[in-house]
């Protein structure tokens, strides 16, 4: 869409989320977290969402489909294979969008053509004229990605891209697959490309890049500055296929502080990073590193004297951004007990939150309450943990905490006793474990015998100091699925056996879609 950047100075940032960084194992999510996670996108106000791979699954089809729905200021891309079947599935979840793009792809590296597609590079180039001709069948809106592009051999890259561009591409995306690139070299190639591949100027050039060597926001800047690329590809918090993409917040960031050195423009509202941020480690259960660039805990905490001091005197000496600038708020309004419901709804619209309708938020409130007789001061992650709960519980829970009561003395074995419902019905179970936490998933496996392997368990305060409510996620894996369970609550033993048994109503629910990688 090269009239979307009349102006060469405006960057295109092109979100993967919902696409790449639901690569990232365990990192599934369902259809209404992902309609979630693209409406805080747009207010976000990025260019394009890629919304998922229509052809995946029937749950990714739907994602896009209703995103495609919901969504208006933002293209919706989905990502496909060079193949008919593909693109055709891809048009079809993308027909109800405002603006839509089909994002083709096909690996043009020796390794990747002969081990992988096991096909001759004339087979791949034909294959590639092939899928953009089948994409303009549907839309004017396509990306062309010459997948594993840094290790590709740059004749034949040049003889790809201008076919692709002639057969009617109108966006050349140039990833670094497996994040092996380094900033200048990567720089250079686009650079090369552009001079070389005669039509280059009728597409915008975009880069794409993993995190293996932690050079992902690196290459992206310098396949700006030095190769021209007019789109950066990112994902919220980085998160992606094993190490992760370039990280939105950070590249943005990076070219708003440093506008006098990039001289380039984005048309994201960056008041929405970390409510977006929070929103999709919350969502993934991904938790994000307290030293993270922008959206991390400590990205604007100063703790030693020199700093204080400094920073009192003048935010400058060690602030190079405002934390109100990218959605650190400091809340005026206090939630607890005796808040009501009107400050409720004005925080839940503060954070981005949109419940369906006034039943939704009625159960949220009551929930909030619940939380409030229990939590002397609730805070907007606590809010975004019980509306999360309330999302899951729409979604039908097999499943389902009654009570919990657990015995842990020193030099005794824990021991665990639980009242969950199975599908409304009450059943009781007991058990002893190495650990409180091993004796409550003992007692709910001697009900349910799921044979679901715990693969990761993790614990995280969701606000500062001793009051905060403890969010556990518990990632299960069966049959090749794999999910997280979250559950949060004051006693971390009782969000413990919240997110066990959230993991396993993940298991049982149909919206979940099988992970991508099949591990
Ligand atoms: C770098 C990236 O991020 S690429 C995107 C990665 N994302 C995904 O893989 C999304 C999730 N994937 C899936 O759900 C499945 O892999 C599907 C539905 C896409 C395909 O499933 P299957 O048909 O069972 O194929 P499977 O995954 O086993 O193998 C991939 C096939 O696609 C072929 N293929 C791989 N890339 C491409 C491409 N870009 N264009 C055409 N064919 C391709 C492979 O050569 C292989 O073909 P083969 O079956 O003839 O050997
Ligand atoms: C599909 C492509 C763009 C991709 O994700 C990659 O090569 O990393
Ligand atoms: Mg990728």
């Amino acid at each position: 869409m090269p009239d979307l950047i009349p102006d060469t100075s405006r960057l295109i940032i092109f979100d993967t989320t919902l696409r790449d960084g639901e690569q990232s194992p365990g990192a599934s999510m369902t259809k209404d977290e992902k309609v979630r996670i693209a409406r805080q996108l747009e207010r976000l106000r990025v260019d394009v969402i890629e919304a998922g791979f229509a052809a995946a699954s029937p749950g990714d089809f739907e994602a896009i489909r209703a995103i495609s729905a919901a969504v208006r200021d933002s293209t919706i891309c989905s990502l496909s294979r060079a193949n008919e079947r593909d693109i055709a599935r891809a048009a079809e979840a993308l027909a109800p969008a405002a603006r839509k793009r089909i994002h083709t792809f096909i690996a043009t590296s020796p390794l990747h053509m002969q081990m992988k597609l096991r096909m001759e590079p004339e087979q791949v180039l034909e294959q590639a004229k092939l899928a953009i001709r089948y994409a303009r069948q549907h839309t004017d809106d396509i990306e062309f990605s010459p997948e594993d592009g840094s290790r590709s051999e740059e004749d034949f890259l040049c003889r790809v891209l201008e076919a692709v561009i002639a057969e009617g591409a109108t966006t050349i995306n140039f990833p670094d697959t497996v994040g092996y690139a380094v900033p200048e070299e990567f720089g250079a190639r686009i650079r090369r490309l552009r001079e070389r591949v005669p039509n280059s100027d009728k597409a915008v050039w975009s880069v794409h890049c993993h995190n293996d060597l932690g050079l992902a926001v690196a290459n992206s800047l310098a396949g700006v500055t030095i190769g021209g690329a007019r789109q950066i590809e990112c994902t919220i918090n980085g998160l992606g296929e094993r190490a992760g993409n370039t990280s939105l917040e950070e590249v943005v960031m990076a070219l708003r502080t440093r506008a006098d050195y990039f001289n380039l423009t984005v048309g994201i509202d960056t008041t929405q990073i970390v409510p977006a941020s929070k929103m999709v480690s919350q969502i993934t259960g991904f938790a994000v590193q307290p030293n993270k660039a922008v959206v991390g805990a400590n990205a604007f905490a100063h703790a030693s004297g020199i700093h204080q001091d400094g920073i009192l005197k003048a935010r400058e000496t060690y602030e190079i951004m405002r934390a109100e600038d990218v959605g650190w708020t400091a809340n005026k309004i206090v939630l607890g007990k005796l808040s009501g419901r009107n400050a409720f709804k004005s925080r839940l619209q503060e954070l981005g939150i949109e419940l369906a309708s006034e039943l939704e938020v009625n159960a949220a409130f009551a929930r909030f309450k619940e939380l409030a007789d229990r939590k002397a001061e609730i805070f907007d992650e606590d809010i975004m943990a019980l509306v999360s709960a309330e999302d899951h519980a729409q979604g039908g829970e097999t499943y389902k905490l009654v009570s919990l009561s657990q015995r842990s003395e020193t030099g005794e074995l824990p021991h665990a006793r639980i009242v969950f419902s199975v599908e409304g019905r009450e059943v009781s179970a007991e058990a002893s474990g190495d650990g409180p936490v091993d004796a409550v998933v003992g007692a709910i496996e001697s009900v349910v015998k799921s044979g679901a392997e715990q693969v990761l368990f993790s614990i995280n305060a969701i606000s500062n100091g001793p009051q905060s409510q403890g969010e556990v996620t518990i990632r299960l894996s069966h049959s090749g699925r794999i999910v997280n369970g979250v559950g949060a609550d004051p006693d971390i033993i009782v969000a413990s056996a919240k997110a066990y048994l959230s993991g396993l109503n993940k298991l049982h629910s149909k919206v979940e879609r099988v992970n991508p990688q099949g591990v």
